[in-house]
């Protein structure tokens, strides 16, 4: 059946799902590195492609931004068959040790947004990332070089609301960096009993709007996305 957002139908979606807030992301990913790549939905511009990595399928679905519009996506690639999620995203630097374009592979979000709040009735809980995911992805990382950071990220809604102050005080308790996706993506996977991780590239220092160059960006997007579908690899061998 047919999902209200996803508009996708079973068998259109592959176990593995890369999960990129930007549309314009997503159709990059699926041209640049997916064979036979397939455009399943377009609603909402929430775009969905399916083709195959090194032989195997494998889906990227655009989130939208912000966890309510990742929760529904998540739960709703859930109910079409998908079964590891790993977020490509883009975060804010918390720290100067997160360089421009460096890769932050999540082990948790803390959850400081609104959507995990109502899923948990305000219950405490930590969202975590699969061990297996961010297992393989740490290999792929070390594998092609790519600068990269395991650690905290922080779950946030109010993108204008961080200042380097409050990114300061949450450096200091472990956070790398902000962004707006992740806590929701884990939660639904674990509530669904999916794995989920969240790869990220530094796009910005947390409270400075200037994003860093357009190349630099890129190439640490392309590293990321490269390190994921490494990692999809590895997990789809072991699978
Ligand atoms: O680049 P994406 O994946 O959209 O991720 C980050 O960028 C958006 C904010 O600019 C939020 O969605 C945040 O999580
Ligand atoms: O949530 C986010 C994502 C990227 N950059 C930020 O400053 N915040």
């Amino acid at each position: 059946m047919s999902q209200i957002h996803v508009r996708a139908q079973p068998g259109d979606v592959a176990p593995y799902v890369l999960l990129p807030g930007d549309p314009n992301r997503a159709r990059h990913i699926a041209e640049t590195y997916l064979e036979g790549a397939r455009e399943y939905t377009s609603h909402r511009q929430l775009l969905g492609f399916t083709g195959t990595y090194q032989g195997v399928p494998v889906s990227v679905q655009t989130t939208g931004m912000g966890c309510p519009s990742a929760a529904i996506v998540a739960e709703e690639l859930a109910r079409l068959g998908a079964r590891t999620l790993i977020r490509v995203g883009t975060l804010g630097g918390a720290t100067p040790s997160v360089a421009p374009g460096d890769l932050v592979i999540a082990t948790a979000a803390v959850p400081n947004d609104g959507t995990t709040r109502q899923m948990l009735g305000g219950a405490p809980y930590a969202p975590a990332a699969s061990f297996e995911v961010v297992e393989a992805s740490v290999q792929a990382a070390r594998a092609s070089g790519a600068p990269h950071h395991v650690g905290l990220v922080m779950t946030e809604d109010a993108f204008y609301a961080s200042t380097p102050e409050h990114a300061r005080l949450w450096a200091g308790r472990g956070v790398l960096g902000f962004e707006m996706e992740a806590s929701a993506i884990f939660l639904v996977a674990a509530q669904r009993g999916l794995r989920a991780a969240c790869l990220t590239a530094c796009s910005n220092d947390i409270g400075d709007p200037q994003l860093v160059p357009d190349d630099v960006l890129a190439a640490g997007v392309d590293r990321m996305v490269r390190v994921a579908l490494d990692a999809i690899v590895t997990l789809a061998a072991r699978d």
